[in-house]
């Protein structure tokens, strides 16, 4: 059993099917501090990340950047004075698509190797 964060993402095309809410559930308990929130009418996943200053928060910025380019999967992230809030859905579908989680996985490895 391979953890959330290592499983790749699969290249997702419209027609992908969203997360039932089982899933969501169950893909939930492997990161247990975001939320699914509802912007726009499309559910999202979100966390805020905190940090000392703005330059640790930028720090972690352009690396979960990189990571988004790396899997051509990219989310929202707002960035502040010793803060990151983190948004994963996929657009093409409209809401929460597997890849999501796992990219919200990575994004907890990238915030644990960051402190
Ligand atoms: C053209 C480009 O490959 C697509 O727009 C990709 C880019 N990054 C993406 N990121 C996210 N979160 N959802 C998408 O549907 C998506 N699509």
């Amino acid at each position: 059993m391979t953890t959330l964060s290592q499983q790749a993402c699969e290249a997702c095309q419209a027609d992908a099917p969203k997360v039932t809410d089982q899933e969501k559930n169950d893909l939930l308990n492997d990161i247990p501090d975001w939320e699914i929130v509802v912007l726009d009418g499309e559910e999202q996943l979100r966390r805020v990340f905190t940090f000392k200053n703005y330059a640790k928060a930028l720090a972690f910025t352009n690396t979960v950047a990189d990571l988004a380019e790396a899997e051509n999967h990219h989310p929202a992230i707002l960035l502040e004075w010793g803060k990151a809030t983190v948004r994963w859905w996929t657009h093409k579908i409209g809401g929460l698509h597997e890849n999501d989680f796992i990219m919200a996985a990575r994004t907890d490895e990238a915030y644990r190797s960051s402190n």
